[in-house]
């Protein structure tokens, strides 16, 4: 299957589609697919097809899209060898999930001392039959965090360290050229790349390095964003007020998270650590938290993460459900706290007049970090141009603000749910399994970001509803 095999490594062009070969069609999103009667089963180009601008119109991709950036479009299906093995007749052992092939790559971040090195050390020591190489960011000459790192005892990890300056910006072509390095040399040597970050990094130009390198997306795939926070020191990092136009660090390592490590639990009561947690997961409802002393947690909880994969979208959904109530009920609580707390002032029963709506009262405890969750869950079809010139318009306008975006959306004329994950303006998404006969079709977007319009977001999202909500 040549073409398609190209087309599925992300080389291919979109004349693949004149040239396919038997069995494999195009689709109107920009996947092939393959159906393999022999087997019963369908399989998909697993990714990277990317979509330039001028063609985009002809294929009718879903969110490819930004003027700034180009967006690859990955499915949940199989990877090439699938579909060669589909051609052949035999069904891969393992078909859905497909085994991946690439090497998943783990980003530890936190804020300074919150604890990164010690997860480290705690991972390299676990038995978990994996080989793990390990790259250090240091800033600074002086690589003290290699020597802390327990790695050389078991003498199976690479540990490679960058000391001049911060991977997120001055060396992240120093990053590429390691990762590059790993890969030619060493691949045979490792099945996990770990990568920490300084105190001060934003997550995000690291993770978008495994999304725009191609080379590198070829060999690798981030597995999750692990931020470790300090359960003593984060309020005051989080509420710590930044000149217009600076980005707060520890809020935004919060933001990008697909996993939290609340550590240092020995150092704070029980109340600062459930008030903590409720302030991270109004920043971020995405995210599993989970508290730790020395940052001990499972392995499972910080590898094979699927953080970025669609199949894990779902899932990640349902876990914002869970948390998004547990911060709603958290802020009726207080609200009814509040009512008592002043129930002799007459201001505070007109809500109008103290300011304090309910959904913003809340934050008037705190200073507000200015970046939040916003979720839309809202039942009925959408159209498919509609949903895709406004997700483009979002993102143009918006892209820098809006840090990750999560979603299953129910396309008007599609049998199968549509998933889709990313970062910033880079996209991924991919038709999913039919919708059940009973399934209420229901459309579910979280967006992590910066100065987010949630009534905006909302109001535009529903008016590419086939039959808009009635205002
Ligand atoms: N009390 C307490 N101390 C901890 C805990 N976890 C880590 N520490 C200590 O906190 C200090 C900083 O931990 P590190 O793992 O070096 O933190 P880091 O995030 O790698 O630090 P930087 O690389 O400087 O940003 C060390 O002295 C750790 O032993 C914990 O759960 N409780």
């Amino acid at each position: 299957l040549p073409a398609a095999c190209r087309l599925a490594s992300g080389h291919g062009h979109y004349c693949v589609r004149k040239c396919l070969p038997q069995g494999v069609r195009m689709c109107s999103n920009g996947f092939a697919r393959f159906h393999s009667a022999k087997s019963n089963l369908s399989f998909t180009s697993s990714r990277a097809v990317v979509v330039p601008a001028t063609l985009r119109r002809l294929v009718t991709p879903l969110f490819f899209v930004p003027r700034r950036a180009a967006v690859r479009l990955l499915t949940t299906a199989s990877s090439a060898t699938d579909l060669e093995q589909a051609a052949s007749g035999v069904a891969p052992q393992d078909s859905f999930p497909p085994h991946d092939p690439r090497v998943p790559v783990t980003i530890i971040t936190g804020f300074l001392g919150s604890g990164k090195t010690t997860l480290l050390n705690h991972v390299l020591r676990e038995q978990h039959g994996k080989r793990i190489a390990v790259i250090e960011n240091e800033y600074g000459e002086v690589d003290i965090d290699g020597s802390l790192v327990a790695a050389q005892q078991r003498g199976e990890e690479d540990i490679v360290m960058l000391n001049n300056g911060c991977m997120c910006c001055t060396v992240r072509g120093d990053l590429v050229r390691m990762l590059e390095e790993l890969i030619r040399k060493r691949r045979d040597k490792f099945d996990h790349i770990m990568i920490e970050t300084t105190g001060l990094a934003n997550p995000a130009p690291i993770i978008q390095t495994f999304y725009m390198e191609e080379h590198l997306a070829h060999h690798l795939r981030l597995d999750g964003v692990v931020t470790l926070v300090d359960a003593k020191h984060a309020t005051r990092h989080i509420e710590e007020e930044k000149p217009d136009g600076v980005v707060n660090e520890a809020v935004e390592q919060i933001a990008y998270a697909d996993r939290i490590i609340l550590n240092k639990i020995d150092l704070v009561t029980e109340s600062e650590v459930n008030t903590l947690i409720k302030r991270i997961q109004r920043i971020n409802t995405l995210a599993q938290v989970q508290q730790a002393k020395l940052a001990k947690v499972d392995m499972d909880y910080v590898l094979g993460v699927g953080g970025f994969d669609l199949e894990k979208v779902e899932s990640d959904l349902l876990m914002e459900e869970k948390n998004s109530n547990h911060v709603h009920e958290h802020e009726h609580e207080h609200e009814h706290e509040h009512e008592h707390e002043h129930v002799h002032t007459e201001a505070c029963h007109d809500h109008e007049k103290c300011g304090h709506k309910d959904h913003d009262h809340s934050h008037n405890h705190t200073h507000d970090p200015g970046v939040s969750s916003v979720s839309i869950v809202c039942e009925g079809a959408l159209d498919l141009d509609k949903i895709n010139t406004w997700l483009e318009d979002v993102m143009n306008e918006r892209s820098d603000d809006i840090y990750r975006t999560k979603g299953v959306l129910s396309i008007d004329g599609w049998d199968e749910r549509f998933i889709f994950q990313g970062v910033h303006s880079l996209l991924e998404g991919a038709p999913e399994r039919n919708w059940g006969p009973e399934e209420k079709r229901i459309n579910k977007l979280v967006f992590i970001g910066k100065k987010l319009d949630e009534a905006f977001l909302r109001k535009g999202f529903e008016e590419c509803l086939v039959s808009p909500k009635a205002q």
